[in-house]
């Protein structure tokens, strides 16, 4: 099987600011106080997943998997390591990223679609298609920028699916859909999976990762902190009471539908 992704000893360092203005920058430093900070999102992560693997990325709030995703996708680059992938990658991970507020749903379908690299005729054949997956109904020529975030992710994740890409990445879509477009969402990336493309997966959701992925990675402040079986994986992740309590309740919002 050819490699999809590699991830190579990856880190991603942020820096954080604690003041905004050059005054205060310099009123602190003249007090000893601290300016910035360095925090690593990422710290030196290694993994390949093969073409047609399905992985669930899961790990606390915080634990550095929207920036790992971002890093697949190319958004980021590390700072150290490296990250290569093959083929075409579309996904949803932020919420409204590629939109312009002041343009319509239908002129952002056109640009985002764009962005994600399909031409304007593949476009404008999946553009029916489109919409009737966003559902966003009367919405369809209102500017996006009076959008619900709801809304946002819709027409994000329908413009997404439709790209024909070798990788898919899904992160935010699910915490902010409502419970029939998950469900929606569920059934139409198990088909990707079943397609033989490359799905990465971001969810706290035991029952929707046993059902869609055959491998599970875990961050932990980071770093790998599991890469397996699946079972074994959510078994991992489980390690305080308030984890598990997030993930038997979307289990029972979600998991035993799809
Ligand atoms: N651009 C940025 N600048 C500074 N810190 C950042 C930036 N992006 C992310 N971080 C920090 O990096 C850490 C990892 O964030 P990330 O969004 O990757 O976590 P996550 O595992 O996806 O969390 P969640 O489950 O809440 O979505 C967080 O502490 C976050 O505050």
């Amino acid at each position: 099987m050819a490699e999809s992704i590699v991830v190579d000893h990856a880190t991603k360092t942020f820096t954080l600011r604690y003041h905004r203005t050059f005054k205060q920058m310099t009123m602190a430093r003249l007090k000893r106080q601290e300016v910035s900070n360095t925090f690593t999102a990422v710290d030196d992560v290694s993994f390949t997943v093969e073409q047609g693997e399905s992985i669930g990325l899961m790990g606390l709030n915080g634990s550095g998997k929207s920036t790992l995703l971002k890093l697949i996708n190319g958004i980021m680059r590390p700072d150290d390591g490296r990250v290569l992938t093959r083929g075409r990658i579309a996904g949803l991970i932020a919420t409204g990223a590629g939109f312009h507020p002041q343009l319509t749903g239908r002129d952002n379908i056109f640009l985002n679609a764009a962005i994600l690299g399909m031409s304007e005729a593949e476009t404008k054949r999946k553009f029916d298609e489109i919409v009737e997956f966003a559902d966003v109904g009367k919405f369809l020529d209102t500017e996006v920028g009076h959008y619900s975030s709801g809304m946002y992710s819709r027409l994000g994740f329908s413009v997404a699916i439709h790209v024909d890409s070798d990788i898919f990445l899904a992160d935010e879509v699910l915490a902010v859909g409502d419970k029939p477009f998950k469900k929606k969402c569920l059934q139409r990336m198990q088909e990707v999976r079943d397609s033989g493309r490359t799905l990465v997966y971001v969810s706290h959701a035991a029952g929707s990762v046993r059902k869609m992925c055959d491998r599970v990675i875990v961050l932990e402040h980071g770093k790998l902190g599991f890469d397996g079986d699946v079972d074994a994986g959510i078994k991992y992740v489980k390690y305080d009471g308030e984890t598990e309590d997030a993930l038997e309740q979307e289990d029972d919002d979600l998991g035993a539908d799809i």
